[in-house]
């Protein structure tokens, strides 16, 4: 038997919701055959598939050795949990979910410290005054490190929290935070403000392949099926389908729409009988239709895509020149 091919997704916490919604909007739906509270599971249709049900954190280590192929976690643990990530995973196409983003973060008393270069001044004469390092909280302690140091911040210490960071200046275990921050409510209750060149990343839930799992033939053809999918429902996501006929319509016409609306021609110019269909960004739909019926059409009807197989599939194009490297 081959072995089998491992697809990581997450099994609780606040991307998993999300990311089961996001394999079936692809047409990929899992099941877990022994029940809910499995940690294995298959895709419908897929048989050498095996998901694996894990955190997201240990998705992002799972990748980094090489034990799932693909998964699916935020790039805030790839970027903290892997040296030199972009060597050892590929991050395929950002989710759209799981947005938050890593921040420093200082008590608004600190009505001077506005910047990272603020910061670097406050650190050092802080050691001065007290004579020990300003401590930083966080459990983000590897992107800390790197951020500070391409600000020139060298005069602190890091405190490693596991979890209610930004309480840590209040109960006086740090003076400042490293966090993540979604709405920003946590760091306002605590009594926090993110310094205006502080976001240190921009995070989202992405799709993640590993270099070090077992690309096999096998492997590879599991991962353009499934990629597959997933390009197909992003590319229909893009656009809305518009169906028209009249009569005039020509080259110039669809170049003129092309360039004002982004429109595209997915199976060339009108057909004999004049039929066009047109795929159209959802934001430009109503201008075109105008356009349209401004050059004659009559009726332009607007329907949403499921899925656009195209022949071209960028997601698998990007992972075989990644395994190329
Ligand atoms: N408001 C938020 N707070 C924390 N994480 C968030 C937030 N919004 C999105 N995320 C993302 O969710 C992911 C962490 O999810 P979660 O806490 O469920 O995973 P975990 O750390 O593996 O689990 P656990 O904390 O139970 O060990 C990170 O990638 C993080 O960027
Ligand atoms: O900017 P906000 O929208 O307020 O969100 C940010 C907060 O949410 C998370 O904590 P959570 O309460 O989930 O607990 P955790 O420590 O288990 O991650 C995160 O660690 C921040 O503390
Ligand atoms: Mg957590």
């Amino acid at each position: 038997m081959t072995a089998p091919f491992v697809l990581a997704v997450p099994s609780k916490g606040r991307l998993q919701e999300n990311a089961e919604a996001f394999f079936t909007s692809a047409g990929l739906s899992l099941a877990k055959p022994r029940g809910a509270r499995d940690y294995r599971g298959t895709i419908a249709g897929l048989d050498n598939v095996e998901i694996a049900y894990l955190s997201a954190s240990e998705i992002a280590s799972q990748l980094a050795r090489g034990m799932v192929h693909l998964g699916v976690t935020g790039e805030d643990l790839l970027r903290e949990s892997i040296p030199d990530a972009d060597k050892r995973v590929l991050l395929i196409d950002g989710l759209g979910f799981g947005n938050a983003n890593v921040v420093a973060a200082v008590p608004q008393a600190w009505i001077d410290v506005r910047t990272m270069a603020d910061l670097d001044d406050v650190t050092t004469g802080f050691r001065a005054q007290h004579n020990r390092r300003m401590r930083v909280a966080t459990k983000y302690i590897n992107l800390t490190r790197s951020f500070f140091a391409a600000h020139g911040v060298v005069d602190y210490r890091i405190v490693e929290s596991a979890g209610a960071t930004e309480g840590a200046p209040a109960v006086g275990t740090a003076e400042m935070i490293v966090d993540i921050t979604t709405t920003g409510a946590t760091l306002a209750a605590n009594g926090l403000k993110v310094l205006d060149d502080g976001v240190i990343l921009r995070s989202q839930a992405n799709l993640v392949a590993s270099r070090d799992a077992d690309w096999s033939p096998a492997a590879r053809e599991t991962a353009r099926v499934i990629l597959d999918h997933i390009a197909a429902r992003a590319r229909a996501s893009k656009y809305r389908e518009v169906r028209t006929r009249f009569a005039g319509c020509n080259e110039a016409l669809l170049n003129e729409a092309h360039n004002r609306f982004g429109v595209v021609a997915p199976f060339g110019g009108p057909t004999s009988s004049g039929m066009l269909t047109l795929h159209c960004p959802p934001v430009h739909l109503y201008a075109l239709g105008s356009f349209l019926r401004e050059h004659g059409a009559d009726t332009v009807s607007i329907a949403s895509l499921d899925y656009v197989l195209d022949r071209e599939n960028p997601l698998f194009a990007k992972l075989e020149a990644f395994l190329r490297q």
